[in-house]
Protein backbone atom coordinates (compact mmCIF):
# COMPACT_ATOMS: atom_id res chain seq x y z
CA UNK A 1 0.00 0.00 0.00
CA UNK A 2 0.80 3.40 -0.78
CA UNK A 3 2.30 5.63 2.27
CA UNK A 4 0.57 8.80 1.90
CA UNK A 5 2.22 10.31 4.67
CA UNK A 6 5.63 10.11 2.70
CA UNK A 7 6.69 13.12 2.09
CA UNK A 8 7.39 13.95 -2.37
CA UNK A 9 10.55 13.96 -3.15
CA UNK A 10 12.25 17.64 -3.91
CA UNK A 11 12.75 16.57 -7.29
CA UNK A 12 9.21 14.94 -7.79
CA UNK A 13 7.22 18.42 -6.34
CA UNK A 14 6.98 20.87 -9.31
CA UNK A 15 6.18 17.99 -11.55
CA UNK A 16 3.42 16.47 -9.88
CA UNK A 17 2.15 19.56 -8.50
CA UNK A 18 1.32 20.86 -12.29
CA UNK A 19 -0.50 17.49 -12.96
CA UNK A 20 -3.29 18.97 -10.55
CA UNK A 21 -5.70 21.33 -12.08
CA UNK A 22 -4.76 25.40 -10.68
CA UNK A 23 -2.74 24.46 -7.68
CA UNK A 24 0.58 26.19 -7.15
CA UNK A 25 3.58 25.12 -5.19
CA UNK A 26 4.51 27.72 -2.72
CA UNK A 27 7.87 27.53 -0.11
CA UNK A 28 8.59 24.65 -1.33
CA UNK A 29 6.04 22.81 1.10
CA UNK A 30 2.40 24.05 0.46
CA UNK A 31 -0.35 23.69 -2.50
CA UNK A 32 -2.36 26.66 -2.83
CA UNK A 33 -5.83 27.10 -5.23
CA UNK A 34 -7.91 30.04 -5.14
CA UNK A 35 -11.43 28.70 -5.55
CA UNK A 36 -14.04 31.31 -7.25
CA UNK A 37 -18.04 31.67 -6.69
CA UNK A 38 -20.52 33.56 -7.86
CA UNK A 39 -21.80 34.42 -4.29
CA UNK A 40 -20.03 34.53 -1.12
CA UNK A 41 -22.45 32.20 0.64
CA UNK A 42 -21.75 29.39 -2.07
CA UNK A 43 -18.25 29.97 -1.09
CA UNK A 44 -18.95 29.17 2.74
CA UNK A 45 -20.87 26.05 1.82
CA UNK A 46 -17.76 25.30 -0.11
CA UNK A 47 -15.59 26.04 3.41
CA UNK A 48 -18.34 23.99 5.12
CA UNK A 49 -17.77 20.76 2.85
CA UNK A 50 -14.26 20.94 2.81
CA UNK A 51 -14.55 21.71 7.00
CA UNK A 52 -16.27 18.37 7.21
CA UNK A 53 -14.09 16.65 5.07
CA UNK A 54 -10.90 17.59 7.10
CA UNK A 55 -12.52 16.51 10.29
CA UNK A 56 -13.18 13.15 8.58
CA UNK A 57 -9.90 12.50 7.64
CA UNK A 58 -8.41 14.59 10.27
CA UNK A 59 -6.56 16.60 7.53
CA UNK A 60 -6.69 20.26 7.55
CA UNK A 61 -6.17 22.73 4.46
CA UNK A 62 -5.61 26.83 5.45
CA UNK A 63 -8.91 28.38 4.59
CA UNK A 64 -9.39 32.06 4.01
CA UNK A 65 -12.95 33.39 2.29
CA UNK A 66 -12.23 36.88 1.07
CA UNK A 67 -15.81 37.28 0.04
CA UNK A 68 -16.53 35.68 -3.03
CA UNK A 69 -13.08 33.51 -3.05
CA UNK A 70 -11.95 31.17 -1.19
CA UNK A 71 -8.28 29.95 -0.80
CA UNK A 72 -7.03 27.13 0.05
CA UNK A 73 -3.55 26.24 1.15
CA UNK A 74 -2.21 22.80 1.98
CA UNK A 75 0.84 21.15 3.45
CA UNK A 76 1.79 17.97 5.70
CA UNK A 77 2.47 18.97 9.09
CA UNK A 78 3.63 15.93 10.62
CA UNK A 79 5.64 15.00 7.81
CA UNK A 80 6.94 18.89 7.66
CA UNK A 81 6.27 18.54 3.94
CA UNK A 82 4.29 17.74 1.29
CA UNK A 83 2.91 14.19 0.70
CA UNK A 84 0.57 12.24 -1.60
CA UNK A 85 -2.14 13.09 1.03
CA UNK A 86 -1.84 16.57 0.04
CA UNK A 87 -1.98 15.60 -3.60
CA UNK A 88 -5.19 13.44 -2.77
CA UNK A 89 -7.23 16.04 -0.65
CA UNK A 90 -6.13 18.73 -3.63
CA UNK A 91 -8.09 16.65 -6.05
CA UNK A 92 -11.13 16.11 -3.51
CA UNK A 93 -11.34 19.69 -2.92
CA UNK A 94 -11.31 20.36 -6.80
CA UNK A 95 -14.51 17.20 -7.08
CA UNK A 96 -16.34 19.10 -4.18
CA UNK A 97 -16.21 22.50 -5.97
CA UNK A 98 -17.46 21.07 -8.70
CA UNK A 99 -20.01 19.56 -7.23
CA UNK A 100 -21.19 23.08 -5.75
CA UNK A 101 -20.77 24.44 -8.52
CA UNK A 102 -20.87 22.63 -11.79
CA UNK A 103 -17.48 24.23 -12.75
C1 LIG B 1 -3.23 14.46 15.41
C2 LIG B 1 -3.79 14.94 14.10
O1 LIG B 1 -4.36 13.91 13.40
C3 LIG B 1 -2.70 15.58 13.26
O2 LIG B 1 -2.10 16.63 13.96
C4 LIG B 1 -3.20 16.06 11.92
C5 LIG B 1 -4.32 17.05 11.99
N1 LIG B 1 -4.50 17.73 10.73
C6 LIG B 1 -3.47 17.92 9.89
N2 LIG B 1 -3.60 18.68 8.83
C7 LIG B 1 -2.60 18.92 8.01
N3 LIG B 1 -2.78 19.70 6.95
N4 LIG B 1 -1.40 18.37 8.21
C8 LIG B 1 -1.15 17.56 9.24
O3 LIG B 1 -0.02 17.08 9.38
C9 LIG B 1 -2.22 17.31 10.14
N5 LIG B 1 -2.09 16.52 11.18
Amino acid sequence: MVNKEKRILEGEKEKRVAQLDGWKLTDGKFIVKRYRFTDFLTGVQFVNHIAEFSEEIQHHPFISIDYKMVTLKLTSWNAKGLTELDLTCAQKYDGLYESITGK
